[in-house]
């Protein structure tokens, strides 16, 4: 088992397995505890990032319903913070079962993260992170009629709300996250890809986008010295022709290598493409780092270099 300092970044479905209940939320979180605590039993110090699109979605389409004069409708990046906190404190339970039950004796906390992002990214013109839940094809459209929304096709999913996600510049954060995992503890940080915020007179100023956590991670594995980013997501592998009769899967594969797939379109935009351009972007750092990309059922064997597809430079 290979040592050292990890960025794990979890995808949807470590949190959300279909019901968007807190009960189910939980559930599954727990699962995915179940799995990190094979992980931190190796003494590994990790950071846990996690995604947040359906979640933070949901919490935005119920501050419309709910809007009066009393009751004010909150602007997404205040829904990002309200999703932090929320599933921070889920995992934050979740990882204290796990680890109780394993007798293992170590603080678990959440850091509430601002990612500064450049307000003249421009992602600002062209929303393309899907949040919120799935609507058929003329559901959307009516939607985009009533409402300023943009929903666009989800990675053949169905239609989703898409807003602007920018680019993380830096995280505001960094050196009180390494400074709690450098002391041993269990840290969950730029959760949903951190609150974007931007650069004022008058100091941080939110600005209503969501992040792409997978970038988020990378940002935050560089920043904190990490020696490995691993992505976890629903498959074991990432595939060349995936979903047809011939497609293979990656094992030990280089950066360069994956340029060249990037060239033949083998990666989804919106789904596998931005795991792919975040590991290519941390193996090109300084010293000796590798990413990988594997489901969470795997991660254990992964970090073994016995499943999984671990990208180099
Ligand atoms: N070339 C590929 N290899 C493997 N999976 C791919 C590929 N292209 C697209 N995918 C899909 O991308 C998904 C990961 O993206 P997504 O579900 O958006 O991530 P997350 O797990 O972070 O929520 C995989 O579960 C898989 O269905
Ligand atoms: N913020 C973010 O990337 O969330 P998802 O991974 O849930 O899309």
């Amino acid at each position: 088992m290979t040592r050292g300092k990890i960025v794990i970044a979890l995808g949807g479905n470590a949190i959300q397995t279909g019901d968007a209940t807190a009960k189910a939320q939980q559930e599954a979180l727990e699962k995915t505890a179940e799995q990190l605590v094979k992980i931190i039993e190796k003494n590994i110090d990790i950071v846990i990032v996690h995604g947040n699109g359906p979640q933070v979605g949901n919490i935005l389409l119920q501050q419309k319903v709910a809007e009066s004069e009393k009751t004010p409708a909150m602007p997404l990046d205040t829904c990002g913070a309200m999703s932090q906190g929320m599933i921070g404190y889920w995992i934050e339970n979740a990882i204290e079962k796990a680890l109780k039950k394993h007798n293992i004796n170590k603080e678990v906390v959440t850091v509430v993260t601002r990612v500064v992002v450049d307000e003249k990214d421009e992602a600002f013109n062209n929303p393309t992170k899907p949040i919120g839940p799935f609507y058929a094809e003329d559901e959307a459209r009516k939607l985009m009629n009533e409402t300023k929304a943009v929903f666009k096709e989800d990675a053949g999913r169905g239609w989703r709300r898409v807003v602007p996600s920018p680019i993380p510049v830096s995280i505001h954060e960094h050196r009180v996250i390494n400074s709690l995992v450098e002391q041993g503890d269990i840290v969950i940080a730029v959760g949903g890809g951190g609150i974007p915020v931007i650069h004022s007179e008058e100091g941080l100023i939110g600005i209503e986008a969501v992040i792409d956590k997978d970038f988020a991670a990378q940002k935050l594995a560089e920043l904190v010295g990490a020696d490995i980013l691993v992505i976890l997501t629903a498959v074991d592998f990432v595939y060349v022709n995936f979903n047809q009769p011939n497609q293979k899967k990656l094992e030990f594969v280089t950066a360069d290598e994956l340029e060249e797939y990037i060239k033949e379109q083998q990666f989804a935009a919106g789904s596998m493409l931005p795991k792919i351009e975040a590991a290519i972007h941390f193996v090109r750092g300084n010293g000796e780092r590798k990413a990988i990309i594997t489901s969470l059922e795997r991660v254990y064997e992964a970090l073994e270099e016995k499943a999984g597809t671990i990208i180099s430079r």
